[in-house]
């Protein structure tokens, strides 16, 4: 019973700790000591408590006393931010408060007190975190098991088509194709191929039902993979060097990466690769459409192509009488190689099949209901005449050229895309009809290449060619304009076009360039492409006034001489024909030399001079009194139809101030090789050095002598 009571005893000790504890302000050195000392004194009670130890707790130790009382009540750093803490600042281990207390001045301090600093946590409640940790596994897993399904789809695949003999395709009536080999009809077709044959359902889209094929056409094959391929991030597009350097920007902005070639990564050795083919039909006539990537850049770049002796072909060589083209003006038959892409018709993988190669457009002759004949995966070897397999992916490789057959240098215009232009038939640029005009002369010749660049706005992107059309409309011109933005005045380069016409094997034997920029003439010669001829690229307004002008001119020399008797009228049409077909023969022929080119006379007109079809729609274009010659033909219909612009990209004649402005500064500022038309209409274009207002460089090139006049005449004849 005693015992009991000496456990439960409080003493004086006990209470004077106690209250020491909980008091508001912090014990003072002097009151813990009078503490301790009172616990040292041999009170009863603490003697008492001392004896009893059995209740398994420690005596209370002074100094652990003295260090919570220095600390004042509240000490776990738990307590510190409970809304009910009495005493800003007494949590003393936090640096911050101390250093907001050593900066406060010494003495009463009248500024509030520092603000404490808080400390949220930013984690979700786990709870959540649990669940976003659950929905991630279970996002993994799915996208494991899809591709676990991927793969066996492959592997079974794999098994069907091993079993599969490789193919020429056979027509089916309801428009899909069934591949048999080499040909001929397979004596073991399975069962379900014999049945589909024999018995197509109505309405039923046959093919999708070859499970082989769903397969091909749903997870196409990609080329075998380029040796450098594209970096990460993509490497900029554009602007390896320019035309005109930036003078005196009006304000100094930064150079673009693109601009400065310190700051781009050096770029890999250039690949390209013709993903696929097609074949379009345009208001021109036919071209087979390329889509080509690269490891410089992300951007798809096209080729379009005329080739009418391999579309009317079935068979890869041009040995096959129906492929040859016959030469306009001797009537003789020339063996020509076909311009088909390298990198699409070699072997894109083990086992490729001839579905595969057909759907990406690597056949033979033109792809129909009745013919799908896959390409050989190395066409020029079959062709002794043609260029040998080209080496795209280096353009320095050169190729011995000397045991091959002289062939006729393709038409080629590389062009650089345009937005406005081509879309909306924007009349501040000629793009548009520069378009249509290189797909009207590769078409008429039958034989061609336009490289389709995704350079817009010379380089600098739609985005920035806008700002410029404001700033143009300031006043400016389009290569101010440029220059004030920080760009140069031309940011293209031509690599990708020239590693283009190298994979279709055109550039060693040489081409006749579409332009009058004798930039992209020096460029693209740079990469390995032979220009044997440039052929002008003329506002076709301008061949319009011309025109104009001629037929003025001639209704007043009748109205003067009086009406002309029948007999003089057909003998001036049969001169007119006669003159006509040897510009048209022109047009489709290589030229002699390289130092003349008869223009392609362009213009909505210029379709009469060209096709023999239209020349009556020349002849009454001229003379207002033979336009009984207009309805006779249908060939004149179609001559309406073309000049009303049916079917033109962008504007089939563009014509406003601002293309006048534009063109004048191209000139002037560009070098372009072109004169403008004077006021008087005088309109021989003088393309030597003598005749064109153009910087130095454009004298020294030798094309720069080509001589073009709008009547087709040669230099010399203009310049007499
Ligand atoms: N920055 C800029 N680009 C323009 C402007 N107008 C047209 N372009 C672009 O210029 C490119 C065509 O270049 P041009 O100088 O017209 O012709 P070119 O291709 O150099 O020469 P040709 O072969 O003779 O046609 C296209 O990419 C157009 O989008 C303009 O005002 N500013």
């Amino acid at each position: 019973m005693l015992a009991h009571q000496q456990q439960h005893a409080v003493s004086q000790a006990d209470l004077s700790v106690l209250s020491l504890l909980t008091q508001d302000q912090a014990p003072s050195p002097a009151q813990v000591a009078s503490s301790s000392s009172a616990r040292g004194q041999p009170h009863a009670s603490t003697h008492r408590s001392k004896t009893k130890k059995g209740d398994g707790r420690a005596d209370v130790d002074p100094l652990l006393i003295a260090a919570a009382a220095a600390s004042g009540p509240d000490v776990t750093r738990n307590h510190y931010f409970h809304s009910f803490f009495p005493h800003p600042l007494a949590y003393s281990a936090c640096d911050d408060e101390r250093a907001a207390l050593n900066a406060s001045p010494p003495g009463p301090s009248t500024s509030p007190p520092a603000q404490r600093p808080k400390m949220e946590s930013r984690q979700a409640p786990r709870s959540i975190r649990l669940q976003v940790e659950e929905e991630e596994k279970r996002r993994l897993e799915r996208l494991e098991r899809l591709r676990r399904e991927q793969m066996q789809k492959e592997e079974e695949q794999k098994g069907v088509l091993q079993d599969k003999p490789q193919a020429v395709a056979l027509p089916t009536r309801d428009g899909g194709f069934d591949f048999q080999e080499d040909g001929k009809v397979q004596a073991q077709a399975s069962q379900r191929d014999a049945d589909r044959i024999k018995a197509p359902k109505p309405g039923q889209v046959r093919h999708l039902q070859d499970d082989s094929l769903v397969v091909l056409l749903r997870q196409p094959s990609t080329p075998p993979p380029l040796e450098h391929p594209l970096a990460e991030p993509p490497f900029p597009t554009v602007g390896a060097q320019s035309a005109v350097k930036p003078e005196s920007p009006l304000s100094a902005p930064e150079p673009t990466a693109a601009a400065s070639p310190e700051a781009r990564t050096p770029l890999p050795p250039l690949e390209v690769q013709c993903r696929v083919r097609t074949r379009i039909p345009t208001p021109h006539g036919h071209i087979f459409l390329h889509l080509y990537t690269n490891n410089h850049d992300t951007k798809e770049h096209l080729a379009f192509v005329a080739d009418h002796a391999q579309m009317a072909s079935t068979s890869l060589t041009t040995n096959a009488v129906e492929g040859t083209p016959i030469l306009a003006e001797t009537g003789e038959r020339r063996l020509l190689p076909f311009i088909r892409s390298h990198s699409l018709d070699c072997k894109w993988h083990d086992g490729e099949t001839d579905q595969e190669r057909i759907v990406r457009g690597a056949y033979v002759g033109r792809l129909t209901e009745t013919t799908h004949i896959a390409s050989h995966p190395n066409p020029h070897s079959l062709d002794p005449t043609a260029t040998p397999p080209h080496v795209h992916r280096s353009h320095r490789t050169t190729h011995n050229t000397s045991s091959q057959a002289p062939t006729d240098p393709p038409l080629v215009r590389i062009h650089s895309e345009c937005f406005t232009g081509e879309t909306i038939g924007s009349q501040r640029c000629d793009c548009g009809e520069q378009l249509d005009e290189a797909f009207r002369l590769i078409t008429l010749a039958g034989r061609g290449v336009i490289v389709y660049l995704r350079q817009e706005g010379r380089g600098i992107g739609l985005l920035e060619k806008m700002r410029a059309y404001n700033l143009q409309d300031l006043g400016h011109d389009t290569v101010t304009a440029n220059l004030m933005l920080g760009h140069g005045a031309d940011m293209r380069t031509y690599g990708i076009a020239g590693a283009i016409l190298r994979d279709l094997g055109v550039a060693h034997n040489g081409v006749r360039l579409l332009t009058n920029n004798p930039d992209k003439i020096k460029q693209i010669e740079g990469e390995g492409v032979k220009v044997v001829e440039r052929v002008a690229m003329v506002p076709r307004s301008w061949v319009l006034a011309e025109e104009e002008a001629a037929a003025a001119a001639r209704r007043a020399a009748r109205k003067a001489k009086g009406k002309v008797s029948g007999g003089d009228k057909r003998k001036s049409l049969d001169a007119s024909i006669a003159s006509l077909q040897s510009l048209d023969a022109s047009s489709r022929r290589p030229s002699d030399s390289r130092s003349t080119s008869l223009a392609s006379s362009a213009g909505p007109s210029g379709y009469s001079s060209r096709a023999p079809s239209d020349i009556d729609g020349e002849l009454s274009d001229g003379d207002s009194d033979s336009s009984d010659w207009d309805a006779k033909t249908d060939s004149s219909r179609a001559y309406h139809l073309r000049r009303a612009g049916v079917g033109m990209i962008g504007a089939s004649v563009t014509s406003s101030p601002e293309l006048d402005k534009y063109l004048r500064t191209k000139i002037d500022r560009m070098g372009h090789l072109l004169n403008h038309p004077t006021q008087q209409g005088t309109l021989k274009r003088v393309m030597s050095s003598g005749g064109a207002s153009t910087p130095g460089a454009t004298h020294q090139h030798p094309l720069s002598e080509s001589v073009t006049s709008l009547d087709g005449s040669s230099g010399e004849a203009a310049s007499r």
